[in-house]
């Protein structure tokens, strides 16, 4: 694969912002705002620049599904071969409905697995369970025992290691609720193997996400060799190593190849497993993802309040939470782009929270009333953590393949959005 020169496929034609030759501002005609784009392009290419630079190692992509969980999108990595790293039953039977045919490429991650959804894991016959402690475990051998399933399982050890990133999503060190502490494990594998119903199968780890220097992953993963060499010591067919996710992206205006990036990834898992004979089990979301989605809005009104100049629009925190929950930053950038001086603004949505912002101080081009925006990067952890707070419907998504748009959810009635309710 070549490196790309932008990563991004929301790119200008003249003035025009396109994703992936599709017109946002015909996007926005047809589909209304706030709306989320994919480029479906963009994560296809993504996902064959891993499996390439995993060539010639047995390996599974198993996307994490929480990224981004709308059911086109995972049916297209479905096609191309992923398989899927879930966290609840409900993500199990987005699975069930999207790629039935991956159901045994599952990994099933979480320290909150309920009975049901360990039942409903055995009975699609996922490929591997992410035990997170010694509680679970004895409720997996319990649950298998009952349905007459054997339950493959790795242990996802607690490596404790320091990975840089926001503290929110931070998760391999020994303080963290993830895994059990890898000193602990082999003790705890030798519990497994005497368990009717788990059959010990290998060993996974997962250090955090938005984690962009690779050193932490290769150490996480060098503890994890050694740990998969005593349990093979003791017996153990430990097959495969889940290496996790959390590979990062940029999100300002930095350079990013992700091309380069990926190679350099793989050349240090590659090194640290060389010989081990083991199959890989990657579990990327964001990476797939993040810049293959942006999140298109209208400006609702513009104002100023004392020195402060702001730019309303009609998405909020509740269609995308990152700037709010994370301090995140979001590129902003115009649809349609002309000689208009430059303004630095706060660029906030209609929620009754002065944490509802996207920017702020920005500098942008100035915005009037009834222009159209982009938040760039905005396909990973963006819906998939959409909420209805202040009775917001959630915006629709569409995807664009070769140019032509679809839509892939529709926008949320009142209706949907008050269906549960009782009075
Ligand atoms: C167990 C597990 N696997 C995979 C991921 C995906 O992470 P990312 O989107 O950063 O690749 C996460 C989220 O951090 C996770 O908790
Ligand atoms: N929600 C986070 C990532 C969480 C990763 C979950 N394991 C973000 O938007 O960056």
């Amino acid at each position: 694969m070549s490196s790309i020169s932008s990563p991004r496929p929301f790119v200008y034609a003249g003035s025009r912002l396109e994703c992936s030759g599709a017109d946002l501002s015909e996007l926005a005609a047809q589909f209304g705002t706030p709306l989320y784009v994919y480029s479906g392009d963009a994560i296809a290419e993504r996902a064959r620049m891993l499996q390439q630079e995993f060539a010639g190692v047995l390996h599974t992509i198993c996307y994490a599904v929480k990224a981004n969980s709308s059911l086109a999108v995972m049916r297209m990595l479905g096609e191309l071969g992923c398989g899927f790293d879930i966290v609840s039953g409900g993500e199990l039977e987005r699975v069930r409905r999207a790629a039935p045919e991956a159901l045994g490429r599952v990994v099933f991650s979480g320290v909150g697995k309920q009975a049901w959804e360990m039942d409903a894991a055995l009975d699609a016959g996922i490929l591997l369970f992410n035990v997170e402690s010694e509680a679970e475990l004895e409720v997996l051998a319990e649950r298998a025992q009952a349905l007459g399933k054997i339950a493959r399982i790795a242990l996802r050890v607690n490596p404790d290691v320091f990975a840089e990133t926001h503290p929110y999503i931070s998760t391999g060190l020994r303080e963290h609720k993830f895994g059990i502490a890898i000193e602990r494990a082999r003790e705890v594998y030798q519990r497994a193997v005497r368990m009717q119903g788990i059959e010990p199968a290998g060993v996974s780890v997962h250090i955090g996400s938005q984690i962009r220097s690779v050193e932490p992953f290769a150490e996480a993963v060098r503890r994890v060799r050694s740990l998969v060499e005593d349990l093979r010591g003791d017996g153990m067919d430990i097959r495969y190593v889940d290496a996790g996710g959390g590979f990062g992206i940029e999100y300002g205006k930095a350079e990013f190849d992700p091309a380069a990036r990926v190679a350099e990834y793989a050349r240090a898992l590659r090194e640290v497993l060389d010989g081990l004979n083991a199959h890989l089990l990657l579990e990327p979301g964001r990476f797939l993802v993040a810049q293959a989605g942006a999140l298109l809005t209208r400006v609702l009104y513009t104002k100023q309040n004392g020195k402060k100049h702001f730019v309303i629009t009609d998405a909020a925190m509740n269609d995308l939470i990152r700037p709010a929950l994370y301090q995140a930053h979001h590129e902003i950038v115009p649809v349609v782009k002309d000689e208009r001086a430059v303004q630095v603004a706060d660029i906030v949505g209609p929620v009754c929270e002065s944490g509802d912002f996207f920017a702020r101080d920005r500098e942008t081009q100035e915005l009037r009333q009834g222009d159209l925006v982009v938040l760039l990067d905005a396909g990973a952890y963006g819906m998939s953590l959409a909420s209805h707070y202040n009775t917001r419907v959630r915006p629709a998504e569409v995807l664009v393949e070769q140019g032509r748009a679809r839509l892939i959810r529709r926008r949320e009635t009142l209706d949907d959005l008050l269906a549960a309710e009782l009075i």
